[in-house]
C-alpha cells in the first residue's frame, strides 16, 4: 500500500477518545479489508496517482471556506504535475478543493449542502463527530473547519478513501480520519460521537430503521443527528419505493415525505426533531465536469421535463433534519 496512504497519526488520535480506544485497535485489520487489493482492482493505479502527487508544503490551509485546501509557491510546471496527478483520482464527485490554485471543480457542490445546514446545527466545536458516507471527506474537512476535535468519516468506496488521501497529503490533519468501511461494519452502540451526520445515505439503505439505529447507537446521550436525505412532497405515511431505478440510480430503496421521516425519526427514539431546508437539488449544484466527466444530473432527468426523473418519479428533493438522542 502506498506510503501516503497513512493511519497511524489518526489512529493516535482516535485512542485519546476513551470511548474510540477499543474500535481503533480493531480499525487496522477493518482498513486493510476495506482497501483489498484483490477486491479493488483499481487501488494500484490510484496509488500510483497518489504517490505522484509532487511533495510540496502549503503556506496557508483553508478549510472553513467553499473550497477547501490552501495554496503556497509553486511554478507553473509542478503546478500542472499536481493537476494530472490528480486527475488521475477521477471521478471527483464531492466538493471543491483547491490546492496550490488547482481548482478541482467537483461534480457537487458540496459547500452548499454545508451552507444550507450548518447554522442550524449544535456549534462543533470541541467535539467529536461521525461523517457516515462521507465520500473524499469534503465536509469533514467542513466540520474540522468549524472546530470539531476529532472527525471520523466513513466510506467503503476506496477511491474517495484515495482522494482523502490526496488532500491530507496537503492538509495534514491527523484530526481528519476517512475510514474504508460502511456503516454496517461500525462497533455496535458505540455512543461516543457528540454530533453524527448521515447525509445522502438514507435512500441507499434497504432496511430505514436498522439504518436510523445504527446512528442512534453510535450517538452519545444529548448528541446531535444530521440527517439529509431525498424526499417527496407529500402528507405523513406518504413514501416511495421506487420498483425499478430512481434518477438512473439503482439501488435507492425509500424516499418519504418529510412528515413520514419525521415520524420515523421519532420512532426510532430522537426528540426535538427539527426540518431545518427542504429544496429541489438544481442543475447548478450537481453536474458534469472536468472532474467528473460521466453523466450527472441532466441526463439523469426527463429531457422535456426537468421535474421528473428519467424514470417518471418526482425530481430530487433533498430535505435535512437536526435531531437529539435523549
Ligand atoms: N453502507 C454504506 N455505509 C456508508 N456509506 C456508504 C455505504 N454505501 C455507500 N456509501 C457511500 O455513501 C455515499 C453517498 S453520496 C453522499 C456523500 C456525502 N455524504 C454528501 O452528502 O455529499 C450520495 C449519493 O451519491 O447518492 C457515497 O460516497 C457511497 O460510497
Amino acid at each position: 500500500m502506498s506510503q501516503r496512504m497513512n493511519y497511524r497519526p489518526f489512529l493516535d488520535a482516535m485512542r485519546t477518545h476513551e470511548l474510540l480506544a477499543d474500535w481503533a485497535d480493531i480499525l487496522p485489520e477493518q482498513i486493510a479489508r476495506g482497501l483489498n487489493p484483490k477486491r479493488y482492482g483499481d487501488l494500484p493505479r490510484w496509488q500510483q496517482a497518489l504517490d505522484a502527487l509532487p511533495a510540496l508544503n502549503l503556506a496557508s490551509t483553508q478549510l472553513d471556506t467553499s473550497r477547501v485546501g490552501g495554496d503556497g509557491p509553486i511554478d507553473d510546471a509542478t503546478r500542472q504535475h499536481l493537476r494530472e496527478a490528480l486527475m488521475g483520482l477521477h471521478p471527483w464527485r464531492k466538493g471543491p478543493f483547491e490546492l496550490f490554485g488547482v481548482h478541482i471543480d467537483t461534480e457537487w457542490r458540496s459547500d452548499w449542502k454545508w451552507e444550507r445546514l450548518h447554522k442550524a446545527i449544535s456549534p462543533l466545536t470541541g467535539r467529536t463527530v461521525l461523517d457516515v458516507g462521507c465520500g473524499s471527506g469534503y465536509h469533514c474537512w467542513r466540520m474540522r473547519g468549524a472546530g470539531a476535535e476529532l472527525v471520523v468519516g466513513i466510506d467503503p468506496t476506496p477511491l474517495f478513501v484515495v482522494q482523502y488521501f490526496a488532500l491530507q497529503y496537503y492538509l495534514r490533519q491527523p484530526q481528519v480520519g476517512v475510514l474504508p468501511m460502511g456503516i454496517e461494519h461500525l462497533p455496535e452502540k458505540l455512543e461516543a460521537f457528540d454530533t453524527v451526520f448521515s447525509m445522502g445515505i438514507l435512500y441507499h439503505r434497504r432496511s430505514p430503521f436498522d439504518h436510523l439505529f445504527a446512528l442512534r447507537d453510535s450517538l452519545r446521550s444529548g448528541g446531535e443527528l444530521v440527517l439529509e436525505t431525498l424526499v417527496i412532497e407529500g402528507q405523513l405515511g406518504d413514501c416511495l419505493v421506487p420498483e425499478g431505478r430512481y434518477s438512473k440510480m439503482g439501488n435507492v430503496w425509500f424516499i418519504p415525505s418529510p412528515a413520514t421521516l419525521e415520524s420515523w425519526l421519532r420512532k426510532a427514539g430522537f426528540r426535538h426533531i427539527r426540518l431545518v431546508d427542504v429544496g429541489t437539488t438544481s442543475l447548478e449544484e450537481q453536474r458534469r465536469t472536468d472532474w467528473m466527466r460521466f453523466h450527472s444530473l441532466e441526463q439523469f432527468l426527463d429531457p422535456t421535463d426537468p421535474t421528473r426523473t428519467a424514470e417518471g418519479h418526482p425530481a430530487p428533493r433533498r430535505a435535512v433534519f437536526v435531531a437529539e438522542k435523549p
